[in-house]
């Protein structure tokens, strides 16, 4: 049986990865495989912010060939004729109870996944595809995992992804148009360029006095709102600031077509959470990882075992890494980063290298399909 219709449920917990993955499925699932896609989200306000067009007033609203429907405590009156043939809840989110007990009373029943958060821990093979009955009802989820390895789902990566990435990085005045509209002049472009995004706890300051001495101008191009205190600090709170080699922009938080562009036209690229750090490895150029912070220090774990598959031969990108996420104390930052430079056309390299690799696995949204359809 061929799928219609889908059903994506995201709750945005904190900041925009939330809804940022959860976007860019569902339209992927409208545009590259023809579902009629619904998307809940409880938070309109944080959805507007990667993408403009949302009116956070609005119940139902159409965009980019996707339903979104704000979700609040809609519970009751739902029949097996508001059931999806597929229904995702992202990050074990509980979809309306109501909801649950009308997928129970479908023929067949809908597919049923619970899509987990990309981590690059071994467990997770272990753990993908595993079923979870239902204890009362005759429904069985299943988990799905993204991840770097052929026994996990892939990376979320759109099928015009690669061509537009290659067509903007082919020409240099694609990249200077794009800057030029954040203010970034012809003389800036000849700088080394870093995209700046990070939780507030990340050693800003430190960096930026090392590259306001640096022997080569660097131009750091920040979304407003990132690393706010250490960026006040720096531009005194005007739009862009130079002090010795280094210049700071501020830019406007931008839209998420855009973000993907900011990523392909700089050198370097600060990202952080799960979409921005998915996005920076598609983008083919170095990037360092700022990871969602957990108790215990759980996500030096995950940082670590990422590093061991991406960074084994890239030991100044390891050590940086560890001293960007506070798993290592970083003694002289000035050191750190010439060796971090130094190593910088080995992580282009790698990039390409680990593009290649990645592509091997499909992408995630058509694995989840290719796995659905298994399952009728
Ligand atoms: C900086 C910037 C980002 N974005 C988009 C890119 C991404 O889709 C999104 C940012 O998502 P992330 O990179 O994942 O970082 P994040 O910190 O916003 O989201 C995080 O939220 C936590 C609750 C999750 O547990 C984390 O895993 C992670 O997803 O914002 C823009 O559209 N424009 C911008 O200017």
């Amino acid at each position: 049986m061929t799928f219609r219709r889908l059903d994506l449920f995201c709750r945005v917990v904190d900041n925009y990865g939330d809804i940022g993955i959860c976007w860019r499925l569902a339209r992927q699932w409208a545009r590259e495989h023809g579902l009629a896609v619904t998307l809940w989200v409880d938070d309109l306000a944080s959805f507007q912010r990667i993408c403009p067009e949302v009116e956070v007033d609005t119940e139902t609203q159409q965009l980019a060939g996707v339903t979104v429907r704000h979700w609040r405590s809609q519970d009751g009156g739902f029949t097996p004729a508001d059931v999806a043939d597929i229904v995702i809840e992202f990050f074990a989110v509980d979809i309306p109870p109501g909801y649950i007990e009308a997928m129970a009373q479908c023929e067949p029943r809908p597919v049923w996944f619970n899509l987990e958060g990309l981590t690059a821990e071994e467990w997770v093979e272990g753990c993908h595809r595993l079923t979870s009955p239902h204890p009362r009802l005759k429904l069985t989820k299943h988990f799905f995992f993204p991840g770097f390895t052929a026994r996990t789902g892939g990376l979320l990566r759109e099928a015009d992804l690669e061509p537009q990435r290659l067509a903007f990085q082919s020409q240099a005045s694609e990249a200077a148009a794009f800057l030029a509209r954040f203010g970034v002049t012809p003389a800036e472009m000849a700088a080394t360029k870093v995209s700046l995004f990070c939780y507030p706890h990340a050693p800003v300051s430190a960096l930026f006095e090392v590259w306001q001495n640096a022997a080569a101008p660097i131009v750091c191009l920040v979304p407003e709102g990132v690393a706010a205190e250490a960026v006040h600090a720096f531009t005194g709170g005007q739009a862009s600031a130079t002090r010795g080699a280094l210049t700071v922009r501020v830019l406007p938080f931008v839209a998420q077509p855009d973000y993907d562009k900011l990523l392909w036209a700089c050198d370097l690229n600060f990202v952080r959470g799960e979409d921005s750090f998915v996005r920076a490895q598609w983008a083919g150029k170095p990037f360092v990882w700022h990871i969602y912070p957990q108790d215990e220090n759980l996500h030096h774990k995950k940082l670590r075992a990422f590093l061991q598959r991406y960074a084994t031969d890239l030991p100044n990108l390891t050590a940086f890494s560890l001293y960007w996420n506070g798993a290592a104390a970083m003694d002289d930052w000035t050191a750190g980063w010439s060796a971090f430079e130094r190593e910088m056309p080995q992580m282009t390299l790698r990039a390409a290298e680990w593009q290649q690799q990645m592509l091997a696995h499909g992408d995630l949204a058509g694995n989840m399909l290719a796995f659905a359809a298994t399952l009728r």
